[in-house]
């Protein structure tokens, strides 16, 4: 792509904590890159990180979260895109069944542990903190 800009594709990944363990899914196989990440999805024209954040929620786990502040921004380059991760603490209420929606699994990792090995790499330093 000589002389031509990457777009940049702007993501929020939810940052879901409760009782020393974290939220994390696995990406469906039909859409690379496989491995594991904090849930969420591009954001919509004219979206902001919250509303974004909120409704990849909805649509991925069928809860309704509430997002509240960002925690990074890491910023990384695929072949094709410049993807500008933007990982924003986020509140599952009590009680809230988590239901996977769109082909996708779940499931509550002790940060504690060691990092699961297939979190996606941009991801890693956003484990590492947390764990401390
Ligand atoms: N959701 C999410 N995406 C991440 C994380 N880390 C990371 O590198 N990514 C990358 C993977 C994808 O290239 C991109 C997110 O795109 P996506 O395919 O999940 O977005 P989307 O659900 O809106 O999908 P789409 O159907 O509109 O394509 O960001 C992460 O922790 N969470």
């Amino acid at each position: 792509m000589v002389g031509k800009m990457k777009k940049t594709i702007e993501v929020a990944a939810a940052v879901i904590r409760r009782d020393g363990r974290v939220l994390l899914s696995t990406r469906p196989e039909d859409k690379p890159p496989a491995g594991r990440e904090f849930p969420g999805g591009k954001l919509e024209p004219g979206e902001t990180l919250k509303q974004a954040a909120e409704r990849e929620l909805r649509e991925e786990l069928g809860v309704g979260v509430v997002a509240l502040d960002e925690l990074f921004r890491i910023t990384h380059e695929t072949e094709h895109a410049v993807i500008r991760l933007r990982f924003i603490r986020t509140v599952l209420p009590e009680g809230e069944a988590v239901t996977p929606l769109e082909g996708q699994s779940f499931g509550w990792f002790d940060l504690k542990e060691p990092m699961p090995p297939d979190l996606l790499a941009p991801d890693r330093p956003v484990w590492e903190f947390l764990a401390e």
